[in-house]
Parts: structure tokens; sequence; C-alpha cells
């Protein structure tokens, strides 16, 4: 299905990502992780074709995604869509214009230009709020909702493109522990039900252990592990994150359970969330 073969990318002297190779026969759930700075951003965007790789190849059902320019490059932006840790909304607008905006690829420059959208769109827009739980918030700014219902607001942007993947980079390192939760059990509702790859970069093991299939590990621009969520042990992630003896699963941790064992000013951030 997405095939990567030795991805690299170079900015001057540095290079963010090294000989990255990737395949991923079916539709599942996968999580990045790696210290800050290993290559995830970078790996995310060569994918969408945010940014150009410098070598190796990218192919999605065996066509060569590396080469596209113009109208395919948008094309296949639309088939993988993109989330963001700052979730990219335009705050001032409505939760639905918002939406809309993921169909901006497949409309007219003067529909685009007058906010015309056609009324089944419109539609398919509340459904997918529904979806998410949020569609009460339809007519409000974004900027008026929680972290965790702009970044659902987000996703829902993104399904309007009916994307056959699903890349999030960082998706849930601005919230709190609960909205944290509501937006990862989302995407592997929407893996489930709908069978489109989520390729997620995260930050904390627990998270990756909990929701994805399989997990990949990035160090210093290359792809140190790549297996499934048991096999990441507490020794294999203390090689992705490059730690020592005093490596702790609980720094990297934003489960609630975690959370309440060791910092109990964490617990309370959760309970104001609530
Ligand atoms: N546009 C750029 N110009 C120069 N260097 C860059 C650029 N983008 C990324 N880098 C460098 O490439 C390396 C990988 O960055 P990248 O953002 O992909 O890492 P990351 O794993 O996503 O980190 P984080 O979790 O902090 O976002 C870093 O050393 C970064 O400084």
């Amino acid at each position: 299905m997405l095939r990567i073969s030795n991805l690299s990318k170079h900015f001057g002297d540095k290079t963010a990502v090294d000989s990255a190779t990737l395949d991923i026969d079916k539709p599942c759930m996968i999580g990045i992780i790696g210290r800050s700075g290993a290559g995830k951003s970078t790996l995310l965007r060569m994918l969408n074709c945010l940014s150009d790789a410098s070598t190796g190849t990218i192919s999605f059902e065996g066509r060569d995604i590396t080469s596209l320019t113009g109208k395919a490059k948008r094309a296949w932006q639309s088939e993988c869509a993109m989330i963001f840790q700052q979730f990219n909304l335009v705050p001032r607008m409505d939760v639905v214009s918002n939406v809309l905006h993921g169909t901006l690829n497949q409309r007219s420059t003067l529909a685009a230009m007058f906010n015309l959208y056609p009324t089944t769109d419109i539609h398919r827009a509340i459904d997918i709020l529904d979806r998410l739980g949020i569609a009460e918030h339809a007519p409000k700014r974004a900027e008026a909702l929680s972290g965790g219902q702009q970044q659902r607001v987000a996703i829902a942007r993104a399904l309007m493109q009916d994307p056959r993947i699903i890349l999030a980079d960082e998706p849930i390192a601005s919230l709190d522990p609960m909205n944290a939760q509501t937006v990862m059990e989302a995407l592997r509702r929407i893996h489930e039900e709908d069978g489109r790859t989520i390729i997620a970069n995260l930050h904390t093991l627990d998270t990756a252990r909990r929701y994805c299939d399989r997990v990949v590990g990035m160090r210093d621009g290359r792809i140190v592990f790549d297996g499934l969520p048991e096999q990441l042990t507490t020794s294999v992630a203390r090689e992705i994150y490059g730690a020592g003896a005093d490596f702790s699963e609980a720094a990297t941790s934003t489960s609630i359970e975690t959370l309440e064992q060791g910092n109990a000013v964490v617990r309370m951030t959760a309970e104001t969330a609530l």
C-alpha cells in the first residue's frame, strides 16, 4: 500500500531523516516515537509533500509520490490529510466553515473566494462533527472551543477530504490528559470504522502502546525500531530515546493513571479539565 524506501532529508549539513524505509501493507494505526529532533515531523511532512525528499522514494499503491507536482500533488494531499499540534484552524471563523475548508482543493477559486459551499457538503460537515461529538458547536467561532474540541474540528476538516491516510503531527501535545484521551479515541475509531490508516507522531510511550497497532522509533533521523506495541519494552525505549539508566517512562506519560501515581499537580489539572 504505502512504501517508503531509503528516504532522506538534508537541511544543509543536517540530516533530519536518514535512509528511512517503511512498508505499510494494510490499513493500520502507527505511532512514531522518538526524542525531540529525531526527524518525526520531517518524515510526515515528506509523506504529505509539504517538504521535498532529498533522496529516496515514497510510493502509494504503485504511484510515485515523491515526483508529484501541481494538481496531482494537491490530489495526493487530499488523500493524505494532515493534522497538527496547534490545530491550524481559522480562529475567528465558525466551526462548520473551518470544517468545510477541507474541501478547498476540490472547489473553484471563485467558489472558495465567496465561501460558497454546496448544501450536501454542509450536511456532510455537520454529520462529521456529530460523529465526533461536537455538532452542537458548529455555529461557534473555533477560538471559543477547548483545545480538545478544536483538535476534533481539525480531524473533521481532515475527514471532509475523505482521506485514505491521516497524518497526525503531535496531535495531543498541547492537550490535557482528558482531552488527549478523547482525541486519541476519535483517531482510533476512525481507523477501525473507516479503515483509514493513521500515522501519528507521539511524544509519549503509553499513548503509542495503548492506541497503535505498530510503533516506529526514530533516533537521529534513522528508524531504529519497528514493531508491535508489546515489543516496546523499557530497554527498547531507552535505546530509542538515547536515555541512560535514569530513564523514566512516567516522564513521557500522559496516562491519567500514571500521572496520578506520581504527580498530584497534574491530577489537579485533569480534574480542572473535567
Ligand atoms: N526547515 C528546517 N531547516 C533546518 N533544519 C531543520 C528544519 N526542519 C527540521 N530541521 C532539523 O531537522 C531535525 C529533525 O527535526 P524534526 O522537526 O523532524 O524532529 P522531530 O522529531 O519532529 O522533533 P519535535 O518532536 O521536536 O518536533 C532537527 O535537528 C531540526 O532542527
